[in-house]
């Protein structure tokens, strides 16, 4: 079996996430989900939220499914790394994306969203794509979608083509030559952690010299920017006129019309270059001259995350063989 589905900015103007359209249960109820390799849940808005907590959010109806099952006496609570929230029960259903179709997936339904998804109305729940150690359900955790697939697909794969301020796509089962340039550079991954963990070679900043430094790091569809060590921020923001590190805005802001360097990153001996374009991510409140960072510092995080800013530069083959690997491509 293989899939695709289209990944959709979920704002026209800055690459806040990036979501997929899905159909789960019988009739199909069609919900658009956040794919996300940083987390290992596949949770859904559903008709056990109070009104309160949904703003035009699609909500899945189990009652509505002929083919939901309630996982009797299951629940689940997931804390992201922003912060982020939510928590609820679990039921069974068929799940589909871009014609790939698994039964008995576990569809965790939200009794209770913290205010950020709340707020976010374009996603419905997201799709955890890391590994499936990280699943929160109790008191038997569930696999995830790809987990569920992987058996049934041409290639135990699924790729990431997310693209700048446009519709890109997530590939299942199959590598679409089409969608890059060049080789792909195969690194291993550490699961350990039950993130896509690996180790980038090194940094530049625009044309500068490269740095051959070892970068621990996770590939998290689910996170917007990317978070570096310090070191690296300071090498970079020192190069943009009127750059600093605001404590207002939790993070790196220089004026809107600075000019901006690219930001190059290793994977072996292959390069990927992350245009300026895209690290000069947002205005920090609407029509302000000043923008913030599409890199930032992961100091707070305790740990490296190759965000969507980085992904979007390029076609991401996540490989889930005996042992996983991540393949990093130009396109
Ligand atoms: O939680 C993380 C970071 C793991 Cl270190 N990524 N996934 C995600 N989903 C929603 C916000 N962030």
């Amino acid at each position: 079996d293989t899939g695709s589905a289209a990944a959709i900015p979920v704002n026209p103007n800055y690459d806040i996430a990036y979501v997929t359209p899905v159909s789960i249960g019988t009739p199909p109820q069609t919900l658009h989900l956040d794919f996300d390799t940083g987390s290992s849940d596949l949770w859904v808005f559903s008709s056990h939220l109070p009104a309160s907590q949904i703003r035009g959010q699609t909500i899945y109806v189990p009652a509505n499914s002929s083919t939901a099952k309630l996982l009797a006496d299951h629940t689940w609570s997931i804390t992201y790394g922003d912060g982020s929230a939510s928590r609820g029960n679990v039921y069974v259903d068929n799940f589909t994306v871009g014609g790939l179709t698994v039964e008995n997936q576990a569809v965790q339904c939200a009794l209770q969203v913290s205010t950020s998804f709340t707020r976010e109305s374009n996603i419905d729940g997201l799709v955890g794509l890391g590994f499936s150690t990280l699943n929160t359900v109790v008191p038997k955790s569930q696999l995830t979608f790809f987990d569920n697939a992987k058996p049934h697909m041409d290639e135990p794969v699924f790729t990431a083509d997310l693209k700048w301020k446009s519709e890109g796509t997530y590939d299942f089962g199959f590598i679409d030559e089409k969608k890059y340039t060049g080789k792909i550079t195969y690194v291993p991954v550490n699961t350990s952690p039950g993130y896509w963990t690996f180790t980038s070679s090194g940094y530049a900043v625009g044309s500068g010299n490269f740095s051959a430094t070892s970068i621990v790091g996770i590939a998290d569809t689910g996170t917007s920017l990317v978070y570096l060590p310090p070191s690296i921020l300071t090498a970079y923001y020192r190069q943009v006129e009127g750059a600093t590190s605001s404590r207002t805005y939790g993070g790196y802001v220089f004026p809107c019309n600075s000019k901006l360097p690219s930001f190059t990153f290793g994977i072996g001996e292959a390069r990927i270059t992350i245009p300026s374009s895209y690290i000069s991510y947002a205005p920090v409140t609407a029509g302000s001259s000043t923008c913030f960072g599409g890199l930032q510092s992961s100091s707070s995080l305790g740990i490296n995350i190759w965000g969507d800013v980085a992904l979007k530069a390029a076609f991401v083959v996540f490989h889930g063989g005996n042992p996983p690997t991540i393949g990093w491509a130009k396109k």
